[in-house]
Order: structure tokens, then C-alpha cells, then sequence
């Protein structure tokens, strides 16, 4: 064919269909960009799909879609191969993300957005590629989601055994290198972009507490250690019953007896994360029920104060029927529901627990039987619990003292919390320096209790300013400075002494 043309009518015919090609490209563009102006993005992308599906050769590939919620609770297989697939990094992998904060022993590692990771399981070969669909902002955040591509012919194989073994795989990573979080709302310091701006963020639980150095009855710490151990045994029970796996604790007692302490010490004995919940920080039963379902499972959700947040209650209601939407505020029926009706059983292993200063200013809804499981008391300084603090504090818990029969007799007439007693015990490295303050600080308290000023209407009076503080932050702004003033009077640095 070439040697019926010259050459000159060879370049002709070339330059000629360059530029039909060009017209014909310029043609596509327009009609494309037309067709971007013209048809809205949803159906543009829709289009495409169906296009893409008649005109391509059927795929063998199957592609499961993991989303990170089901509705609005976490999804656990999205969270299961978010860690195994740290385990799994290639070296052809672009862009990782790691992160190590003070507690973890190990740097973290995670594929960023975007990366692939090739997986084989017995002779599958698998896919997975973590994804976030763009532009989307639903309340919790951007879309992430895993899409796990495989050959069709292995479905079974991937869903019935791959996915329980990442599941499996990530349990134990979890329980391996597990630094327990600590959740409050919008917690501007999480290192996770979506929990920063979703309903909770979450920092490392840096609290020492452990049951060896809480000061409290050994006979009452024994049963809450028990407590926990049948509650944690007892899954097939609760099923058995047909009761949600959950357990309920209200920790009452003066401020500085140690009940936060407890709860820490709780979470680290279970290794749960702890869900610190400020009834004030939610607007209405459906904002509660949604922040609840983003809980994970395995955690103890803390509502402290609960006596306080019954007058969040109070005044929630209060402006609301002002404004005449009562519907939309938060109510104690909506917490009742979310403790004990239909919504407590959506997840497992739960522990709820409430504190408080004031057991009878609590709603008796809250404390009828079977709703919070245990009752706790924290009292003041026992003998036993003296000489935990002095182990923890001085190192001489178990030696017999010179000191111990004078301050033993102390405690038994005068009222002390744990909290002033170690804060008399750090005052100095001398061991005997810091028993003689303490026995003068007791002494000082019984003089005070007898000149006049008795020890319970000074320890009620003080309760009685700590509470007010605490029903005065529930006002905003007033926050930080109350909690300051607060913290020196539970810490016993004002004391009952300087009041
Ligand atoms: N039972 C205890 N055993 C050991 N330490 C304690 C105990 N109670 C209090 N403390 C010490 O006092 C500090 C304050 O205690 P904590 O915050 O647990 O008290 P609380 O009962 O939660 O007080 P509040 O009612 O004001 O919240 C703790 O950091 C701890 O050092
Ligand atoms: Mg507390």
C-alpha cells in the first residue's frame, strides 16, 4: 500500500488524520466537560458504574466493602483489620503512619490512607486497600473504609475463616501491647483525626492506681475484685438468663475517699478502657444513645457525679420546657433506658459505674434493686487502709512502727480521707518526720472537733462547698477556677483545719 503513495501524499494523509484525531479528542473533551456541567455528580458517577459494568469482561474478583460503622456503632472488623494489617506491611508499601506515645513500649504502625497490603491465607491471595470516601461528612467524620479483594471462588474460605482469624490475630495484638485509653467527649488531644472531631477522643490512662495501692477495707476490696472476676467468667450465664453482659457500680463516699481511684484501678485490673461520660457535654436522649453505641466493648463507662448530673437533668428540662421542646432534651428515663432497657444490651462485657458524694441526693430510679448491681462505700481512713498509704507512701506498711499504735487510735475518733492522710505522708522523704505530722494533723482535727466545730459538721460543710463547686461547673466557663479551689480542698492542702 505505502508504495502506491509519494511521500509528500504520505505526510498529507498523516497530517490530516492528526487532526481529525485532534478534533475527535477536542470533541470528547467538550462533550466531557459538558457533560460534567450538565449532569450532576451522582448520576454522572452512577452512569459510569453502569457503563463500566455492561463493557468490562467479567471480573473474577470479588470485593467485600468494610465500613468503620454499622449504622452508629463501631464496626469491630474494620477495627480488627485496622491493627492486623500493622502486622502485615509490605516493603512495597508507600506511606505508613506511626505514632508511640509515653505508655506503649512499641511504635505504632498503620497503612495511611489510600496504601494497599497483599495478604495470603492458606492459598488465597488477598487485597486489601484502605480507602476514605471524599466529601462525605456524616457526624462522625470522614468515610473510612477497608475493601478486601479476593478471587470469587474463595468467598467461603475468606468469610468463614479469614475474616475470624484477623479478628482473632487482632485480639491478641490488642491484649498484647493494649495501653488502656481513657475516652472523654470531643477530646481535642487524640492523635486520631476522626475521634478528634467525632463524639469521642481518647487519651493513654497514665492513672498508677492498681488494687495493691488503694487504701480501703481488704474484706471490701476482696469482694470487688471477686465481683469482677465472676462477672468477667460469666458470659455464657448472662446468655443463659437472657440478661445483657453488663455490670453496675455506684461508688459513694466524701470527696478524697478514692472512688475515682477505684475506677482506675478497675481499668487496669480488667485492661478496659474507660468511657468518662459528662452528663453536661449531652443535649438529649438521642445524643446519648448515639454517643453510648460508639462505645467499644470491653470498657467501664464513668458517670461521675451522677447527684450533680441529676440537676443538669433538673435544669435541662427546665430551659427546654421554657422553650417548649421538652422532646429533645436529656432525660433520666433516657439514661434508665441506656443503662438497663433495650439499648444497654447492644454490646458486651460492660461495666457502668457512678460516683458520687451524696448517695441520697441520687434519684431512687437510679438506685432501685438490680440497676446498679453493687453499692460501694468509701469512707474515711480505716486502720487497714493507713497502712496501705504507709507502705505506698513511706515503704513501712508492713514493719511495726512506733507511730502506728498513736495513729491507729487517731483514725478510729477522727474523720480523715485517704487523700489527706497521703498528702501528710509526702511531705517528706523521712519516713518517722512524715508519721509525726501526720499524728499532729489528726491531733489537730480531734481539737478542732472538740473545740466547737465538730469533725462531721466541718466535714459536711467542706462536702457540702465540694458539691457546690461541682454543681457550679456544670455552668461553662467557672470551670477551671472551681476545680482548682476544689482539688486544693479534696487534696487536703486547705484542709478542714483552714476553714
Ligand atoms: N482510698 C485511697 N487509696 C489510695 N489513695 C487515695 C485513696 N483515696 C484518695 N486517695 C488519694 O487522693 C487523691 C484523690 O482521690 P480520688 O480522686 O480518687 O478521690 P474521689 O473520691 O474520687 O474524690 P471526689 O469525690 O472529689 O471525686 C488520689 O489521687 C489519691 O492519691
Ligand atoms: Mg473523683
Amino acid at each position: 500500500m505505502a508504495a502506491m503513495f509519494s511521500s509528500s501524499e504520505m505526510s498529507k494523509t498523516a497530517s490530516s488524520l492528526l487532526s481529525a484525531y485532534a478534533s475527535f479528542a477536542g470533541s470528547i473533551m467538550l462533550v466531557r466537560s459538558m457533560a460534567n456541567e450538565l449532569i450532576p455528580h451522582p448520576l454522572r458517577s452512577y452512569l459510569l458504574k453502569t457503563c463500566r459494568y455492561f463493557f468490562s469482561p467479567l471480573s473474577s474478583a470479588l470485593t467485600l466493602a468494610i465500613d468503620e460503622r454499622c449504622g452508629m456503632a463501631k464496626n469491630q472488623v474494620f477495627e480488627g483489620a485496622k491493627l492486623y494489617l500493622s502486622t502485615r506491611i509490605s516493603p512495597k508499601t508507600e506511606r505508613l503512619k506511626v505514632s508511640k506515645t509515653r505508655k506503649q513500649n512499641h511504635i505504632t504502625i498503620a497503612i495511611d490512607k489510600g496504601e494497599t497490603v497483599v495478604d495470603r491465607f492458606e492459598d488465597v491471595r488477598l487485597t486489601w486497600r484502605f480507602a476514605c470516601a471524599e466529601g462525605e461528612k456524616p457526624p462522625h467524620g470522614e468515610k473510612r473504609y477497608f475493601e478486601l479483594i479476593f478471587n470469587k471462588k474463595h468467598k467461603d474460605k475468606v468469610l468463614n475463616f479469614y475474616l475470624p482469624y484477623v479478628l482473632l490475630k487482632a485480639e491478641e495484638i490488642k491484649n498484647k501491647d493494649k495501653a488502656i485509653k481513657l475516652y472523654s467527649r470531643q477530646c481535642p488531644f487524640s492523635e486520631d483525626e476522626n475521634e478528634r472531631r467525632g463524639s469521642w477522643g481518647s487519651i493513654i490512662l497514665e492513672h498508677p492506681a492498681t488494687f495493691d495501692t488503694l487504701a480501703m477495707d481488704p474484706d471490701l476490696k476482696k469482694i470487688i475484685i471477686d465481683d469482677l472476676e465472676m462477672f468477667l467468667k460469666r458470659k455464657g450465664y448472662y446468655k443463659k438468663l437472657g440478661k445483657a453482659w453488663k455490670r453496675g457500680y455506684l461508688l459513694y463516699g466524701p470527696p478524697g475517699t478514692g472512688k475515682s481511684s477505684l475506677v482506675a484501678a478497675m481499668a487496669n485490673y480488667l485492661r478496659f478502657d474507660i468511657y468518662d461520660l459528662g452528663l453536661t457535654s449531652v443535649h438529649s436522649d438521642a445524643e446519648l444513645r448515639r454517643t453510648l453505641l460508639s462505645t467499644s466493648n470491653q470498657s467501664i463507662l464513668l458517670i461521675e457525679d451522677i447527684d450533680c448530673s441529676s440537676e443538669v437533668l433538673k435544669r435541662q428540662t427546665r430551659t427546654k420546657t421554657k422553650q417548649h421542646d421538652a422532646k429533645s432534651g436529656l432525660t433520666l428515663s433516657g439514661i434508665l433506658n441506656c443503662i438497663d432497657g433495650l439499648w444497654s444490651s447492644c454490646g458486651d462485657e460492660r461495666i457502668i459505674v457512678f460516683t458520687t458524694n451524696y448517695k441520697d441526693r441520687i434519684d431512687p430510679a437510679l438506685l432501685r434493686p438490680g440497676r446498679m448491681d453493687l453499692h460501694i462505700n468509701m469512707s474515711y481512713c480505716t486502720t487497714a487502709g493507713f497502712r496501705v498509704l504507709a507502705s505506698n507512701y513511706l515503704g513501712i506498711g508492713t514493719k511495726n512502727n512506733p507511730f502506728f499504735g498513736e495513729i491507729d487510735d487517731l483514725l478510729k475518733t477522727t474523720e480523715a480521707t485517704p487523700a489527706e492522710v497521703a498528702e501528710e505522708l509526702m511531705r517528706t522523704n523521712d519516713a518517722d518526720a512524715a508519721l509525726q505530722g501526720l499524728v499532729h494533723f489528726l491531733k489537730r482535727k480531734r481539737d478542732e472537733s472538740k473545740n466547737g466545730e465538730t469533725d462531721s459538721s466541718s466535714i459536711t460543710r467542706l462536702n457540702e462547698i465540694v458539691s457546690r463547686v461541682k454543681r457550679l461547673k456544670t455552668d461553662g466557663d467557672q470551670n477551671k477556677t472551681l476545680m482548682l479551689s476544689r482539688k486544693r480542698m479534696v487534696n487536703g492542702r486547705i484542709g478542714l483545719r483552714r476553714m
